[in-house]
C-alpha cells in the first residue's frame, strides 16, 4: 500500500509541477533549486520580508532551511511560515547547525513554536537538538547521540507533533505511530555539501502534490539515498567529488517509479 501510494507520486509530481519556495542557505541553494527541478518541482527562492508572504500564497509548499541564518532572514521565515499555515500548504524544515549555537538552537525552538511544522529533515544531532538532547557538534555535520535514531525519529514526531525525517546511514522517517527505516546511501554522499538540503527539496516538492505527508517524507528521501547510491556505481575511473556532484542530480532527474521500487531497501 505505502509502495503503490508512493510510486504514484512520481508520476504526479511531474505532472503537477509543484511550486517550491525556499528560504534557505547560500551555500546550497543552487543545488537546492536543481535538485528541486530534477525531480519535478520548480523552485522559487525569495527572502526579502517585504515579499515572502506573497510568494507563498502562490507556492506549493514551503522549505525552512537554518544553514545560514540572521535576524532579517529569521522574521522572513517566520512571516513565511505563517503564511504557509494560513493557506494549508506543508512547511518543511531544515534545522541545519542546530546544537551548535545557542543562537540556532533558540530560533529552532522559537520557530516551532510559532509555526506548525509539517515535515523536520535533519541529521541526528540537529534533531536531537530540537528536543532537547546535547551532543558535542562543531558545525554542519552529524556526531553520535545517545540514543537511537529510530527512538529518536518517534520521539521527536511525538512531542513536536510532526513527520520526523532523520538522515545518517540508514534514513528513518516516523509519523510517531508508523516508523520506517531506509537502508540505502553511500558514504559519498557526506563528501559533498548540501546533500540534506537537498533532501528537504525533494521531501517539499513531493509534499507540495499530496496530502499524504508521511509517503512524500519517505520518497524524498529515500530518493536522495538511491540517488547517491547509483551516481557513485557510475563514476568512473579518476572522476572525484565534482564529478559526483553532477551524476547525483542526474540521477534524481532519471529516477522514476520502476527504478525507483527496484531499488529502494527498507530495513
Ligand atoms: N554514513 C553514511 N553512509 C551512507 N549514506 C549516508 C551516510 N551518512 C549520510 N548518508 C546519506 O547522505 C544524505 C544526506 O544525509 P546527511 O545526514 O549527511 O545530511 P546533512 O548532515 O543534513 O547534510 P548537509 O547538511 O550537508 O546538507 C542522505 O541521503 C543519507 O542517507
Ligand atoms: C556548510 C554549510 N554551512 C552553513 S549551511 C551549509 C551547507 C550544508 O548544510
Ligand atoms: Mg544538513
Amino acid at each position: 500500500m505505502l509502495i503503490d501510494n508512493i510510486k504514484e507520486l512520481f508520476l504526479k509530481i511531474k505532472k503537477g509541477n509543484p511550486l517550491v519556495h525556499h528560504i534557505t542557505n547560500n551555500v546550497t541553494i543552487n543545488d537546492c533549486a536543481n535538485a528541486t527541478l530534477a525531480i519535478g518541482g520548480s523552485p522559487v527562492m525569495a527572502t526579502s520580508i517585504e515579499e515572502v508572504a506573497d510568494m507563498v500564497n502562490l507556492a506549493n509548499a514551503l522549505v525552512i532551511n537554518f544553514g545560514t541564518i540572521d535576524d532579517s532572514t529569521y522574521e522572513a521565515m517566520l512571516r513565511a511560515g505563517k503564511a504557509a499555515n494560513k493557506k494549508g500548504i506543508p512547511v518543511v524544515f531544515d534545522p541545519v547547525g542546530v546544537g551548535a549555537t545557542p543562537f540556532r538552537t533558540e530560533r529552532a525552538i522559537d520557530f516551532l513554536k510559532k509555526v506548525d511544522v509539517s515535515i523536520i529533515r535533519g541529521n541526528a544531532t540537529e534533531v536531537f537538538a530540537l528536543i532537547g538532547g546535547k551532543a558535542a557538534t562543531r558545525g554542519v555535520d552529524a556526531v553520535e547521540i545517545t540514543i537511537s535514531k529510530e527512538e529518536l525519529a518517534k520521539k521527536t514526531a511525538q512531542q513536536l507533533n510532526t513527520i520526523a525525517v532523520i538522515s545518517g546511514k540508514h534514513d528513518v522517517i516516523s509519523n510517531g505511530e508508523e516508523t520506517v527505516k531506509i537502508g540505502n546511501g553511500d558514504i559519498w554522499l557526506t563528501r559533498i555539501t548540501g546533500t540534506g538540503c537537498m533532501t528537504a527539496s525533494l521531501i517539499a516538492s513531493f509534499a507540495g502534490i499530496t496530502d499524504d505527508l508521511f509517503s512524500a517524507a519517505i520518497a524524498g528521501m529515500s530518493v536522495m539515498s538511491l540517488a547517491g547510491e547509483r551516481a557513485k556505481n557510475r563514476l568512473i575511473d579518476g572522476e572525484g567529488i565534482g564529478t559526483y556532484r553532477v551524476k547525483l542530480i542526474d540521477e534524481i532527474s532519471m529516477m522514476d517509479s520502476q527504478i525507483w521500487e527496484e531499488g529502494v531497501r527498507f530495513l
